[in-house]
C-alpha cells in the first residue's frame, strides 16, 4: 500500500466510488461465485482526471519503492492505458502482451523491442487471485524476460499476493479493499454493516491461482449474504448515488410503507380525494397527468400540499421515450411543466443514455435539480411486451454507469435480475391481491410475490385500491402486506 499522499488517496477512493468504478451489489465473478463488491476500472478511461491521478500515484509508488526495470507491461486490457502513461512518464519502454498470438506475420505474443534477460515491471488494475498477472508473466518469461514485481491499483485481498509470490513476483498495491472500505465508511458513504459484510465475504472466499477455492468447496453462503434484496432500506440509502433514492429509501424506512398508489383517475378532485385518503399509507403517489380532464395549476398546488402533509413523493409516470431535446421540452415546458412539481418521473431506455441527459438538461440552472430523479423502465408488466434480455442488460448499464447515475433513482421492472446495485430502487407495477390478467394484457402478482420472489422494493397498486369499496382499508391492506413481505425478506 502507498504510504504517501494520504489525502490524495482518500479523495481518489471517493472518486472511484462516485464514478462506479467501485460498487456494491451481487456480482458474478470469473471464478463462478457471486461477490458483494465489484471493481470496474474500465470506466476510468472516460474520466481523464481520474486517469491522471491513478497514473501519477502509480509512478510515485514505483519511485518510492525504487522499482527499476527495463520495461513496463500492462496486463491486457484494462491496465494497458495505465501502463502506457507510466511508460511515458518514466521514460521506460513498454511491452505489449497479446492475449492471442497473431496467425500471420511474426506470430509474436509480446510486442516491443526486448532481449532475453531484460527486466519488466507488470502493471495491473485489479487483482483477485493474481491469475491474470501470472498469465502475462508466463508469456514474458517464455521470451526470457525477468519479472519480479507488479504494481496494481487495487488488491481485493483474496489471495493474489501469496499466489503471485509463489512465482517469484511481489505485488505492490495502491489500494487494498480494506482501505477502500474503511475510507468510504469514515467519509460516511457506507455503513459499518456493509464493511463487515464485505470483510466476512473476503475472509471466506480466498482463491488459488488456478481459480479453486482455498479450503475446497465453493463458499456459497458468504458470497450471497450481500445481495440487494437482503439489505434494509436504511443501509441502501447510504449506498445510493441519487439524492432522491436516498430520500425515498429513508422515507420508506421511517413511514414503514413501500406502497405506491397509481392514481389513474381522470378528474382532479377524485385524485386529490384519493391522495388524501391513501396518503398515510403510501410512499409514492403515481400520476398520469395527461389523463386528467380538468387539469389546472391549482390541482398541482393542492397535490403538492397533500404530499407534504402526508409525507409521500410524487411520481409522474410520463414514460418519456423521445430524443434528448424533445424530452427536455416535454419535461420542462407545455401545459403540465412536469419538472416544476414531480419529484420523480419515468422514462424508457429505448433512446439510450440521451434520455437521461435530456431530462437533466431541462433542469440546468434550476434550484430543484438536486430534488429530482428518474425511474428507468427496464421491463414492463404488459403481456407480450417486446423487451428482451439484451435490452434489460443495456438499461442496467444506463442506470449504473457513467456521469448521470446521480439522477437515476431506480428501475421499473419485474424481476430481481434486472440490476444488482443496492443503491437503486426497484419499482414494480402489476400488483393485486389475486394473481390475474386484465382484459388488456396487464399481468398481476400478489404483494408477497413481487417483494419476495421478484425483488420489488416498492409495489405499485392502481385498480386494486381505486376500485375497492373502502379505499382507505384497501390501501392499508396493501401497505401492510407489502411491508410485511419486505421485513420477512430482510430477516431471512
Ligand atoms: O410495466 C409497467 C409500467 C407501468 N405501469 C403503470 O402502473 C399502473 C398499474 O395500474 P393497475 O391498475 O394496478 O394495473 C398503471 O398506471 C400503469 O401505467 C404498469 O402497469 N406496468
Amino acid at each position: 500500500m502507498v504510504t504517501k499522499n494520504a489525502d490524495q488517496m482518500k479523495a481518489l477512493a471517493l472518486k472511484l466510488f462516485e464514478i462506479n468504478a467501485f460498487k456494491f451489489g451481487d456480482f458474478k465473478m470469473k471464478v463462478g461465485i457471486n461477490s458483494p463488491v465489484y471493481f470496474d476500472l474500465r470506466v476510468i478511461v472516460s474520466y481523464p482526471d481520474v486517469m491522471k491521478t491513478v497514473s501519477e500515484l502509480l509512478v510515485a509508488h514505483i519511485k518510492e519503492l525504487q522499482l527499476s526495470s527495463k520495461h513496463v507491461c500492462g496486463v491486457p486490457y484494462t491496465a494497458l492505458p495505465l501502463a502506457t502513461i507510466v511508460s511515458v512518464q518514466q521514460h521506460t519502454p513498454m511491452l505489449v502482451r497479446r492475449k492471442e498470438a497473431k496467425d500471420y506475420g511474426t506470430k509474436k505474443l509480446i510486442e516491443g523491442i526486448y532481449h532475453a534477460g531484460d527486466t519488466c515491471l507488470i502493471v495491473e488494475d485489479v487483482v483477485t487471485s493474481g491469475s491474470s498477472i501470472l498469465d502475462t508473466v508466463r508469456d514474458l518469461k517464455s521470451e526470457g524476460i525477468v519479472c519480479t514485481d507488479a504494481v496494481v491499483v487495487v488488491d481485493r485481498e483474496q489471495g493474489g499476493v501469496a499466489n503471485i509470490a509463489k512465482h517469484g513476483v511481489r505485488m505492490h498495491s495502491l489500494f487494498t479493499l480494506s482501505f477502500l472500505l474503511n475510507t468510504l465508511h469514515e467519509e460516511g458513504r457506507i455503513e459499518r454493516e456493509t464493511v463487515d459484510a464485505v470483510a466476512k465475504y473476503i475472509a471466506a472466499v480466498q482463491i488459488n491461482s488456478d481459480g479453486s477455492f482455498v479450503g475446497g468447496d465453493k463458499p456459497h453462503e458468504a458470497a450471497n449474504e450481500f445481495s440487494r434484496t437482503k439489505l434494509t432500506y436504511e443501509s441502501r440509502a447510504n449506498l445510493a448515488k441519487s439524492p432522491l433514492a436516498k430520500r425515498l429509501f429513508n422515507l420508506m424506512a421511517t413511514k414503514k410503507t413501500n406502497l405506491c398508489l397509481a392514481a389513474d383517475l381522470t378528474k382532479a378532485d377524485a385524485i386529490l380525494d384519493m391522495a388524501d385518503k391513501c396518503g398515510p399509507y403510501i410512499c409514492l403517489l403515481k400520476t398520469h397527468v395527461d389523463i386528467v380532464e380538468d387539469f389546472t395549476e391549482s390541482f398541482i398546488v393542492n397535490l403538492k400540499a397533500l404530499s407534504a402533509r402526508h409525507n409521500f413523493l410524487l411520481l409522474e409516470d410520463r414514460k418519456f421515450a423521445d430524443i434528448g431535446n424533445t424530452v427536455a421540452l416535454q419535461y420542462g415546458k407545455g401545459i403540465y411543466k412536469i419538472s416544476d412539481w414531480a419529484d420523480l418521473v419515468t422514462a424508457h431506455t429505448l433512446p439510450g443514455r440521451s434520455i437521461v441527459q435530456g431530462l437533466k438538461a431541462a433542469l440546468d440552472g434550476n434550484d430543484v435539480a438536486k430534488e429530482r430523479g428518474v425511474f428507468l423502465l427496464a421491463e414492463m408488466s404488459a403481456n407480450g411486451n417486446l423487451i428482451d434480455e439484451k435490452y434489460k442488460e443495456n438499461s442496467n448499464k444506463i442506470a449504473t454507469e457513467g456521469g448521470d447515475v446521480d439522477f437515476v433513482t431506480g428501475v421499473v421492472c419485474q424481476s430481481t435480475g434486472c440490476f444488482a446495485f443496492p443503491g437503486l430502487i426497484q419499482l414494480t407495477p402489476g400488483v393485486k391481491i389475486d394473481e390475474s390478467v386484465d382484459k388488456l394484457g396487464q399481468q398481476y402478482n400478489t404483494p408477497e410475490h413481487v417483494i419476495k420472489e421478484r425483488g420489488a422494493d416498492i409495489g405499485v397498486v392502481g385498480r386494486g385500491i381505486l376500485q375497492a369499496a373502502n379505499v382507505e382499508k384497501a390501501a392499508l391492506t396493501y401497505s401492510d402486506r407489502l411491508w410485511a413481505a419486505y421485513e420477512e425478506r430482510v430477516a431471512k
